[in-house]
């Protein structure tokens, strides 16, 4: 099931900026050699992650989930002068590609590429962040959440994407799939969370805002 109708998406595309020319030509190449290319961004959430952190301009930003590097590179449009972002996934396969257009973005020195699993690295990250954009597998969520609460400084926010599930979300118990609960779980551990303030924005595929109070 569509969250949004396509010609609702279509609407919101020709009122957003444009998509910049490499962002398109990684989410063409995405689309024509990687496995599951609906996971990325694209172009209007793409936009809203490099206008949030245009409006915050983080010195230090967390992704959870670097897939072809598409999300990556919009956060890091908004990055302070001397901000520096860490990507982390696990499939090394798409390390070449991500990292390819990372370089063409201008954002070698920039962004760090860690590959593997998200639960082991960012323990070994000894850094305060200001922005975190958790999307990767969905049973991960809760745990990473617990994992950066006290490497997120106060003010700062996390993004969770994905929390509508296609829609999932709204279903039967009986018809929701594990992805589904889990991130149904997730929300219910932030909005109880009276550390936390959040936001749910029906955009795409569902983004949780929360931030830290
Ligand atoms: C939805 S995609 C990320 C899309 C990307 N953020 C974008 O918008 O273009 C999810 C990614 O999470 C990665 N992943 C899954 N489980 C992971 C884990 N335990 N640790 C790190 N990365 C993981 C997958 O390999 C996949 O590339």
């Amino acid at each position: 099931m569509e969250v949004i109708s396509g010609e609702i998406q279509a609407f919101a595309e020709k009122y957003t900026t444009p998509e910049p020319g490499l962002l398109y030509r990684l989410h063409r190449e995405t689309y024509l050699k990687v496995d599951q290319p609906h996971m990325l961004s694209g172009h209007v959430q793409g936009r809203f992650l490099t206008m949030v952190s245009q409006m915050m301009r983080p010195r230090r930003i967390l992704e959870i989930g670097t897939y072809t590097g598409y999300s990556a590179i919009c956060l890091a449009q908004g990055l302070a002068e001397d901000g520096h972002l860490h990507t982390i996934d696990v499939n090394e396969e798409l390390e070449e590609m991500s990292g390819r257009y990372i370089t063409e973005a201008g954002f070698r020195e920039r962004i760090t590429q860690h590959t593997g699993k998200a639960a082991d690295i960012i323990p070994q990250l000894d850094e305060v962040f200001d922005l975190v954009f958790i999307d990767a597998d969905k049973a991960g969520y809760g745990g990473y959440y617990d994992l950066m609460w006290e490497k997120l400084r106060p003010g700062g926010f996390m993004l969770a994407d994905n929390v509508l599930y296609h829609g999932e979300v709204v279903l039967e118990e009986t018809a929701q799939s594990n992805n589904a609960k889990a991130m149904i779980s997730f929300c219910r551990k932030a909005v109880a969370d009276d550390r936390a303030e959040t936001l749910l924005l029906t955009m795409r595929d569902g983004v949780l805002m929360i931030r830290k109070k």
